[in-house]
């Protein structure tokens, strides 16, 4: 039995590839077209296919050679205030590709699919903690290209008989506790890993995007999920899906909000370096609050997160762009 990881040499992907192999899963192919992702960010025992979920020609000919009974989907377009200028390039490379991955999966018998989805669907939800329940109403692009390949993966599922989990993440940061991996993207935006850029002096300053929110500083209000404590949630899942497990939709979050003012603050602090902070408009796309009602997943998939603290994700994410400074370097 094979695992299809498609986006493996990405930031979370390549920490799912490491949570496979800690945990014994022979067969392990990447699939990825490298536009955001790099090839070392693989153990060298992984196999590497640079190329496009949407190729169904190369999927089908990977699911049947190596006999792949499960595909987690990370492949993706990422950043929700691209997703607001570019709205036709997150339907194409989120929903349209999503969609012939399917395809592909169902003309050629995959069993199970774990699929990346986002808190993003919730849009700006009136109850948070917000429940896996609650109606989602997403409020840029980004979101609806995800929401858009649940329906279709929940659809296809009953129409082809495979099961799923779709995980929705709230916001990813850290890095494996170990060094091999971590967020890796040049100019990346998560707020985690440019205020750490700022306070190992990579940045000049950090922009708070508004401070006129309903929130108690005024600044938005995340739930950070630690990387590898994700990918364990992926491979309990692929547990759960090989061994009968019923299709599932599930937050992936710890259930607690910090502002963007907070984090600044524990960045600083975990750092010991102070950076430039500066006030800005809210940016588009942006909601106020979103933290995960997170009881449903440790209930169905007894999943336990290790990592739950934000200082403990600062020091992970600082020594990671301290290492990936040392490689830039060399
Ligand atoms: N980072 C977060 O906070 C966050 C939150 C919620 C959901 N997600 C979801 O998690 C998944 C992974 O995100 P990430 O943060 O690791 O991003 P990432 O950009 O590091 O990883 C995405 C990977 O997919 C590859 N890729 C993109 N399009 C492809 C295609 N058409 N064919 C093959 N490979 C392709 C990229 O090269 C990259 O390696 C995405 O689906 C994203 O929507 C991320
Ligand atoms: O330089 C920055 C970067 C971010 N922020 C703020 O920090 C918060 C978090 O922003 P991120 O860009 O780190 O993450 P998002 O909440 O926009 O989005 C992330 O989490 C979402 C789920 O909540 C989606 O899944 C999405 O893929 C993922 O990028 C937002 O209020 C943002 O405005 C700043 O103030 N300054």
């Amino acid at each position: 039995m094979a695992v299809l990881v498609t986006g493996g040499a990405g930031y979370i992907g390549s920490h799912m590839v490491l949570a496979l192999i800690d945990a014994g899963q022979e067969e392990i192919i990447v699939l990825d077209d490298l536009s955001t992702g790099f090839d070392w960010a693989l153990p060298p025992e992984v196999k590497l296919v640079v190329g496009d979920v949407a190729d169904q020609a190369l999927v089908t000919e990977l699911i049947l050679q190596h006999r792949v009974d499960a595909i987690a989907h990370f492949a993706a377009k990422i950043v929700v205030p691209d997703s607001v200028a570019d709205p036709l390039g997150y339907y194409l490379a989120n929903t349209v590709k999503t969609r012939a991955l399917i395809e592909t999966a169902a003309r050629t018998g995959v069993k199970h699919v774990i699929f990346s989805s986002t808190a993003a669907v919730y849009g700006e939800p009136e109850i948070v903690p917000v429940p896996e329940d609650l109606v989602a109403a997403p409020i840029n692009p980004y979101g609806r290209s995800k929401l858009m390949s649940e329906w279709m993966i929940a659809d296809a599922a009953k129409a082809h008989g495979f099961s799923y989990v779709i995980l929705r993440y709230f916001n990813v940061a850290g890095a494996d506790p170990r060094g091999r991996t971590g967020q890796s993207t040049p100019n990346a935006t998560h707020l985690i890993k440019v205020a750490t850029q700022a306070a190992l002096g990579q940045r000049s300053h950090l922009e708070v995007f508004g401070t006129d929110y309903p929130t108690p500083d005024g600044s938005c209000l995340r739930d950070y999920i630690q990387v590898s404590d994700l990918a364990e949630a992926h491979r309990v899942a692929l547990d759960h899906l090989r061994s009968g497990g019923d299709s599932l939709t599930l937050n992936c979050g710890y259930g607690r909000g910090y502002s963007v003012l907070e984090v600044i603050e524990v960045v600083k602090r975990i750092s010991g370096r102070d950076f430039e902070v500066r006030l800005s408009p809210r940016r588009p796309g942006d909601p106020a609050r979103i933290v995960a009602g997170a009881d449903r997943i440790r209930a169905e998939l007894g999943w336990s997160p290790k990592h739950d603290d934000l200082d403990g994700i600062v020091a992970q994410a600082l020594a990671w762009e301290e290492a990936l400074g040392r490689r830039n370097r060399t």
